[in-house]
Parts: structure tokens; C-alpha cells; sequence
């Protein structure tokens, strides 16, 4: 290992304005954050029992570490704090076949969003029937595999896909289940590119606007669809319940017109996903239980106000299953200080993945919690960027923390909680191949997803995949 040069934050610079307070232990390993029992075993961090620094060792980095008994522990407490109603997991956030099969065996559902995540799960094994199938642009390949695989439920979004679905289903026989999306129009608190159920965007049929009685009239007049109720999507990691609240309440209130104009009441309301987890120490989502309590107390008033028969009640948390219970493990590479201007200085710790990995940095200004993670140091903390490899400057990890000033190439760092929409939404960028997910339990570990190689990649390749002057032996482990 090499040290890097003492450099000016060594030297009595400033420390930039815009870093938080230092924390009063860099090495701390905040509960709320970092896996269900994580701790530093030596000095290193260990999840599931097994310590940063041996999963390097076995499976190389960058690499996902997912924490078994962290996500099915999750998956059964959604399951018994919505008890009485149905928790589909949502495949977007992320998905592979162990997953699915634990998903199966705890008696989830599954919501998939596309062609592939909907194959992937017919493929692991997963019952059809507890499958639900989203999207705002299905396409016919897509809605004829889900209604012949025989899916639960499909999730309308548009008038076109009400026709389309109809004719597929009639042409197979099929009398095919359905929710209709709808648009509550309702500001969720969160990054707009993360809200669902405002007015002017693409997902669901507006409430406002009349569209979503409409789209339920359509639903109900086809001999070769089943009406099955109302859905409602608000946005990702919300922390306010409100929101939820005020969808429920206009969700019950449009089951009502239902009611009335056409005498049907909707068997389900699908109050979708979005429940925030905790990325940073200071985080403080509200629990499922919570959630499950004052959704259960609206539905169940707002029926009886209307006098209607109360719906069962359903939702689609992805994120607060899958996102605690995971880490990213990465080597550092290079360690430069730079000065930021005003006398002050950070210290740009670069790393082997970056923006292929994590994008939610780069895309919505997230915030993660890093930590040193494969030894204890007692070195003064220093204001501290991690970065990854890719040739982009917003390619940033972690934009600011606190690192021990001693950090240096060979390091591991560890960031909390990148389960949900990490793995999901990498890339490729710069021809890097995507880190393997291992899951770790118990003290063992085991690859869920193997690591991409080159030669993964240059199979894809046309001109490269017929013979390659290494022999095929290229690697990224
Ligand atoms: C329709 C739908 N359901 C469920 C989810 C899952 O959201 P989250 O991972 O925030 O729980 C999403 C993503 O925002 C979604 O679009
Ligand atoms: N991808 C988003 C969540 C929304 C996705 C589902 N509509 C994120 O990383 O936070």
C-alpha cells in the first residue's frame, strides 16, 4: 500500500463550506444506515459475518454485498405490518433469481415493469398469478407473454394499451385482470424526476381531468377484461405520509363514483410504492408498520363515509425491502487533494466503479453514507469526495464525507445502502463490466449475480466477438 504525499489539507487549509458538520467518530457504523447487524470485526467492517475485506478478496471490486437475512427480514415485516392486504415487491429496484424464489417462498407478490423483469421471474419460478405487470408503453410482445404466462393483473396506463390488452386477450381466450392506473395529482415530496402523481407527466390516467373514470368505463364495457380496481403511484422515497394519504383518500373517493355510476366496487386499491429508507445517519423514514396502520384507518374511513364495502388494499415497496440491506465495496485507486477555492481543500478519493454503478448520484443529487471500510483508522478526518473512474466530472459517489486524512490507494470503502436502484440502473459507461451481487449470510457468502467480464461484453460486439488475441481470457475480476 501506498500513502499518498501529505498534501494541503495536511497543510492548515480550509475546509470547504458546503460539507456538513464532522462527525464526531468517522468510523461509526450508524444502525439506521448500514445493514442489520453490521459492525467492525479487526477494524473492518463485516455484514452477514463476513468481513469488507475477505468478500474483496474472494470476489474482487467494485462488487454489491446484500445481506440475506437484512432483505427477508424486511420482505416478512412489510408481509406481517400489511397483514390483511397484499405487499408486492417491486423487481424494478432490483431483481435476480434468488431474490424472486425468497420473495415466492415469504408470499409476496411481484410487480415487474417490463418484458425482461416479467421473464426473469416466470424464469425463477414465480407464480404468474401474484405477478403484477406495469408500464406505460407495454408493448403487444410484452402483454401477450403476460397474458398467456396467466399474470395476475396487468396495470393499465393508456387508452391504447386498454385496446391493445383487449384484443390480445380475447384472441387467447383470456378474460385478463385489470388495475387502471391512475394519476391523483398529487406533489409527492421528493426529486421531481422521482414524483409520479403529478399533473403534465407520462405515467397513469389523470383524476383531474376525468380520464380515469373513462379509462375504468373502457375496462369494464370489454367482454375480455375484468375490471379489478384502482391503482396509484406517488413517487420514490418519501418520507412524508401525507402524500400517501391524500392518494388514498382520492383513490376511496373515485372507488366511490365507481360505485355509483356503474355499481361495481373495485376488489383492490394498489396505493403503490415510494417509502423512503435511511441514507444517512440522521434519516428517519416512517416505519411499514406506521405506513400499514394509517393507510388501513383511511381506507377503512373513507369507505364507510361512502358506505361502501372496504377493498382489499395492496401496495409495491421496492426501495425499502431491497435498499438497506445492501453494500458497495470498493478499492480506491488514486487519492488527490484538491483546492476548492477560498483556501479550502478537499480530498478526491477515486474509486474502481462510479457513475456505471451508482447513477443516483449523478441523476438526482442522492446522498449516501461511505465509510473506510476495511481497517479502523485514528487519522485526523478530512473533508473528502469519493469518485469513481468514469471520464465525467459529475461522476461522483459520495459528494461529501468525512474520511480519515489517511485514506489511501488499496482502502476499501464501503456505501450504505445501494440495494435499490443501483445494480438495477447500471451501465456500461467506459466498457466497464457490472459488479458481480453477493449475497452474505451466516458468515458465508454467495454470488447472486456473477461480475460482467469483457468477454461478456464483447460478445454483443459483432467485429470483436469472433476471436480475440488474448485468447478470450480478458477479464474485469
Ligand atoms: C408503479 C411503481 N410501483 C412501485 C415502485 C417502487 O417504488 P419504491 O422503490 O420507492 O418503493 C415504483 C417506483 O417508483 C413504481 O413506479
Ligand atoms: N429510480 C429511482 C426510483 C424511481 C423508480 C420507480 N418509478 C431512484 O433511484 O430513486
Amino acid at each position: 500500500m501506498r500513502a499518498h504525499p501529505a498534501g494541503p489539507l495536511h497543510g492548515g487549509l480550509q475546509i470547504p463550506e458546503d460539507i456538513g458538520a464532522r462527525p464526531d467518530d468517522v468510523n461509526a457504523i450508524a444502525p439506521n444506515v448500514w445493514p442489520t447487524g453490521a459492525r467492525r470485526v479487526d477494524g473492518a467492517l463485516a455484514i452477514g459475518g463476513v468481513s469488507v475485506n475477505d468478500l474483496a478478496a474472494a470476489h474482487g471490486t467494485p462488487l454489491f454485498a446484500l445481506d440475506e437475512d437484512d432483505f427477508r427480514g424486511r420482505s416478512r415485516d412489510f408481509q406481517s405490518s400489511f397483514d390483511g392486504m397484499d405487499v408486492f415487491y417491486a423487481g424494478k429496484s432490483f431483481l435476480c433469481g434468488a431474490l424472486v424464489q425468497w420473495l415466492d417462498q415469504d408470499g409476496l407478490g411481484l410487480d415487474v415493469c417490463s418484458g425482461g423483469e416479467l421473464q426473469l421471474a416466470l424464469r425463477a419460478g414465480f407464480p404468474a398469478a401474484r405477478i403484477a405487470m406495469h408500464g406505460n408503453n407495454k408493448s403487444v410482445a410484452e402483454l401477450t407473454d403476460g397474458v398467456t404466462a396467466g399474470v395476475g393483473r396487468v396495470v393499465v396506463d393508456s387508452f391504447e394499451e386498454i385496446a391493445r390488452l383487449q384484443q390480445i386477450a380475447a384472441e387467447h381466450g383470456v378474460v385478463q385482470p385489470v388495475l387502471v392506473r391512475v394519476t391523483v395529482g398529487v406533489e409527492a415530496h421528493t426529486h421531481e424526476f422521482i414524483a409520479t402523481a403529478h399533473e403534465d407527466q407520462k405515467f397513469g390516467f389523470s383524476l383531474a381531468a376525468g380520464k380515469a373514470i373513462e379509462a375504468v368505463r373502457e375496462v369494464l364495457s370489454s367482454d375480455a377484461l375484468k375490471f379489478l380496481g384502482l391503482h396509484s403511484h406517488i413517487g420514490s422515497q418519501i418520507f412524508d405520509t401525507s402524500g400517501f394519504e391524500v392518494a388514498a383518500h382520492r383513490v376511496v373517493e373515485l372507488a366511490a363514483q365507481i360505485y355509483k355510476e356503474y355499481g361495481v366496487v373495485p376488489a383492490e386499491l394498489d396505493l403503490g410504492g415510494g417509502l423512503g429508507i435511511s441514507y444517512l445517519p440522521h434519516d428517519d423514514p416512517p416505519s411499514a408498520h406506521d405506513v400499514a396502520s394509517s393507510l388501513r384507518e383511511i381506507v377503512n374511513r373513507e369507505c364507510a363515509t361512502y358506505g361502501m364495502q372496504v377493498p382489499r388494499v395492496s401496495v409495491e415497496p421496492g426501495r425499502a425491502i431491497v435498499g438497506p440491506g445492501t453494500i458497495s465495496v470498493y478499492e480506491v485507486g488514486t487519492v488527490k487533494p484538491v483546492e476548492v477555492g477560498q483556501g479550502a481543500a478537499r480530498l478526491y478519493v477515486s474509486v474502481d466503479g462510479g457513475m456505471s454503478d451508482n447513477i443516483r448520484t449523478a441523476l438526482y443529487d442522492a446522498e449516501y453514507t461511505c465509510v473506510l471500510a476495511s481497517r479502523l483508522s485514528t487519522a485526523e478526518p478530512v473533508p473528502a469526495r469519493v469518485v469513481g473512474k468514469h471520464c465525467e466530472s459529475g461522476d461522483i459517489v459520495v459528494r461529501d464525507v468525512w474520511l480519515p486524512g489517511d485514506v489511501q490507494s488499496g482502502d476499501l470503502i464501503a456505501v450504505a445502502a445501494t440495494g435499490a436502484y443501483c445494480r438495477a440502473m447500471a451501465s456500461n459507461y467506459n466498457m466497464l463490466g457490472k459488479p458481480p451481487v453477493v449475497a452474505v449470510k451466516d458468515g458465508g457468502m454467495r454470488v447472486l449475480v456473477r461480475r460482467e467480464t469483457l468477454d461478456d461484453l464483447f460478445a454483443l460486439d459483432t467485429t470483436l466477438a469472433v476471436e480475440s488475441p488474448l485468447g478470450g481470457k480478458e477479464s474485469l475480476a
